[in-house]
């Protein structure tokens, strides 16, 4: 049977929008609208082509384990991002120093995640604010070199600067993009920053208020 889900063609806002879900009232961000923001997201990077596979392949595992705990017997404490780092840390869940008894904590592996937010907050500012003729590769690799490359060592730097190369141009990305004319993409990318980066900050300001940002 064919699955629509996958064959529907999706629209990049519809993925932005599930990032307005995350915040609850009191401002904690919630697990289940994250992981399904990122699982458009891949979705998305996916339909660019085969290779950005490896990227897509580590992004879903990471996406998986936050799912599974989410959907464990300890689910009720992976909620929201706050609920999880304080349930890991008071349990002893989390490895803080060297990858040891925990590899696959909720807090390593979001973290891993919210660094890559950071790179698609700064890819997304640099597309709304290109001009016709700026190369989507170069946006990519600087908001890449901005964020996530202090993380990664240099064989994935390396296969992350080929892999840009093969970013389709503006014109194409943005169609893909599936939201309507330039002019529209650009309004939606300045209505879903704002949202995106509030998801970021709140993230970052739990990791750096309980010293997790350095997560090995
Ligand atoms: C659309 C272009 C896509 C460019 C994606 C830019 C991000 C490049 C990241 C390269 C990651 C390479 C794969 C391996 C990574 C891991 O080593 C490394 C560390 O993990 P570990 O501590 O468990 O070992 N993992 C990570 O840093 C997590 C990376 C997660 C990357 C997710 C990227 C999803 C991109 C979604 C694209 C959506 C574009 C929408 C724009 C309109």
């Amino acid at each position: 049977m064919a699955n629509t889900v996958e064959e529907k063609k999706f629209s990049l806002k519809e993925v932005l929008d599930t990032f307005s879900l995350c915040l609850s009232e009191n401002k904690e961000v919630y697990i289940e609208h994250y992981v399904e923001g990122w699982r458009g997201l891949v979705r998305f990077m996916n339909s660019l082509g085969s290779v950005f596979s490896f990227i897509s392949k580590d992004a879903v595992n990471k996406i998986e384990i936050l799912a599974n705990l989410l959907n464990g017997e300890n689910g009720t404490h992976y909620i929201t991002i706050q609920s999880m780092v304080k349930y890991e840390l008071d349990s002893g869940l989390v490895d803080l120093t060297q990858r040891d008894k925990h590899p696959e904590s909720g807090c390593r592996t979001l973290l891993r995640l919210h660094r890559a937010l950071r790179w698609l907050e700064l890819f997304l500012e640099r597309l709304r604010t290109s001009s016709e003729d700026s190369k989507t590769s170069v946006m990519c690799s600087e908001a890449y070199n901005e964020s996530l490359a202090q993380h990664h060592g240099w064989i994935i730097r390396k296969a992350s600067g080929m892999a840009f190369c093969y970013l389709p141009g503006r014109p194409t990305f943005f169609e893909v993009m599936n939201v309507g004319t330039p002019e529209e993409v650009v309004a939606m990318l300045g209505e879903a920053l704002p949202i995106i980066s509030d998801v970021y900050n709140i993230t970052e300001n739990v990791y750096t208020q309980h010293e997790l940002l350095q997560l090995p």
